[in-house]
């Protein structure tokens, strides 16, 4: 459903001054990948980099977005794309507001990353593929979902009954089962250094 009777009203403070004000550009570092492929951990190790470097910075995830914003919404394709579609329009608000937002998500579908990376300049998301094999997620399994999902327990679970689609062009692949926690942020630090984002 389209917006009627609704008129767009010009903000008095542009994105461009705050991120003047800030210092540095904002921007979406989307994380994608599997259950356990260590999102969450980079996202808030990262973010904890950034901020110690005084950027304005915040990160989403499903602790802070499945439990408030979609809690009305659950794991079949329909519900995950709404999830992805209100996660991209809320990160695109911090990218106005001069945030470098992180997000955390699974987002397993090609088409709702391009729907994400569409709503915002070019330079402006940068997609993280969290990389990591199904078997090392499983031997992770730090929530036990995987081995409920191999019972049957848990439906429509990524890796297992449901759909991941690798991302094709990528800013970044983090092969998290082959690094460190420390160096894969270091590489996600080198990154947005060379991009001179930060
Ligand atoms: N069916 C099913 N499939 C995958 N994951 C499941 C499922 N049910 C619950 N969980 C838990 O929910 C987390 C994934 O939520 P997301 O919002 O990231 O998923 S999605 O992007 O909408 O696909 C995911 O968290 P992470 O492990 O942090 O990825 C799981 O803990
Ligand atoms: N590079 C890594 N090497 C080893 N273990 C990791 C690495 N990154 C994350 N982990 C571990 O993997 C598990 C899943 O990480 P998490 O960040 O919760 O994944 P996700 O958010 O993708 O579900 C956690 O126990 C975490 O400590």
């Amino acid at each position: 459903m389209s917006a009627t009777n609704i008129v767009w009203h010009t903000a008095t403070v542009q994105k461009k001054e705050r991120q003047q004000s800030n210092q540095h550009k904002s921007c979406i570092l989307w994380f994608t990948g599997l259950s356990g492929s260590g999102k969450s951990t980079l996202a808030n190790e990262v973010e904890k980099k950034l901020f110690e470097l005084g950027a304005k910075t915040y990160t989403l995830d499903g602790d802070n977005v499945r439990h408030g914003l979609n809690q009305d919404l659950g794991f079949t394709d329909e519900d995950r794309v709404e999830n992805i579609r209100r996660i991209a329009e809320v990160s695109k608000l911090f990218v106005d507001a001069g945030v470098i937002v992180l997000t955390a998500f699974i987002s397993p579908f090609k088409q709702d990353r391009q729907v994400a990376r569409d709503l915002v300049e070019s330079s402006e998301f940068i997609e993280i593929y969290v990389k990591c094999s199904l078997e090392e997620c499983e031997r992770r399994d730090p929530k036990g979902l995987y081995e409920k999902a191999r019972r049957g327990e848990i439906p429509h679970f990524t890796g297992i009954s449901s759909p991941y689609e690798e991302p094709l062009n990528p800013e970044l692949v983090i092969e998290n089962d082959q690094l460190s926690v420390q160096q894969a942020v270091e590489q996600i630090i080198e990154y947005l250094k060379k991009e001179q984002l930060i």
